[in-house]
């Protein structure tokens, strides 16, 4: 794929508020054509400028004095994402957290078919997945899968003690990107992405601003 962007510009921040921005977007889609840098700002609880700036760091596309238009912005943004063509997507440990994603395959979103699931305690293997008409396979079998069907995107939702193990085994058979579910800091090399995803780190963070509303400062913690 050619990189469109520099690095030097594209933070992790940036590309978390994209998605933001596509959400909010979404939600207005049916009732309103087109909209500005202020009222986009507004609804993202940031500044018009951040707004400008973000999305300038992808591409023009706004009109000036006149805003952008709202599903054209969509588009964009959903190519930016790659999310504008469907994501073959598996997923790692049919425990608590494993089952409440694909039990509810709907969380994931647009651009994303969460195709296999794997885990390796015999007494899951096997199970139907309600909804998803796939079976729990074996983990001993998950490495020849992701090659033999070129899968890049991993959900990560193992016991945390061997989360590292299994990562590296993951980027080995040609693993990109790992959405790490564990409390464990996955330490990988500079090729391939991980996104944190710990609702109990976030809630802890969360707490910390709502003990200390002095230092809130009215701005999404994104
Ligand atoms: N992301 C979050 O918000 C969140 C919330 C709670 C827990 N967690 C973390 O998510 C992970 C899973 O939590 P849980 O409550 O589902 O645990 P769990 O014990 O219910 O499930 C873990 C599953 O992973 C399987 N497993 C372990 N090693 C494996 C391997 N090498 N290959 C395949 N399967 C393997 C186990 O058999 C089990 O079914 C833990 O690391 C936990 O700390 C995350």
């Amino acid at each position: 794929m050619t990189k469109k962007y520099s690095p030097k510009d594209v933070s992790g921040r940036i590309v978390a508020r994209l998605a933001l921005y596509l959400g909010i977007l979404k939600d207005l889609e049916k009732v309103q054509p087109e909209i500005n840098s202020i009222e986009l700002a507004q609804r993202m609880n940031t500044t018009a400028v951040q707004v400008r700036k973000d999305l300038s760091t992808f591409g023009e596309f706004g009109v000036r004095g006149k805003g952008y238009s709202v599903s054209a912005l969509i588009r964009e943004i959903e190519s930016i994402l790659g999310i504008d063509k469907e994501n073959e997507v598996i997923l790692i440990g049919y425990g608590h957290v494993g089952k409440m994603i694909a039990c509810n395959t709907n969380v994931l979103g647009k651009g994303f078919k969460l195709t296999a699931v794997f885990d390796k305690d015999s007494r899951k293997i096997g199970k139907e997945i309600p909804n998803l008409n796939i079976k729990v396979s074996d983990a001993s079998k998950c490495l020849e899968y992701i090659e033999k069907n070129k899968v890049h995107t991993v959900i990560l939702a193992i016991n945390a003690e061997y989360a590292q193990v299994v990562a590296n085994q993951l980027i080995h058979s040609g693993v990109e990107a790992i959405l790490n579910m564990t409390a464990s800091k996955l330490e990988l090399n500079s090729n391939t992405a991980v996104v944190n995803a710990d609702i109990s780190a976030k809630l802890k963070e969360l707490n910390f601003w709502r003990i200390n509303p002095e230092l809130r400062g009215g701005i999404n913690f994104d």
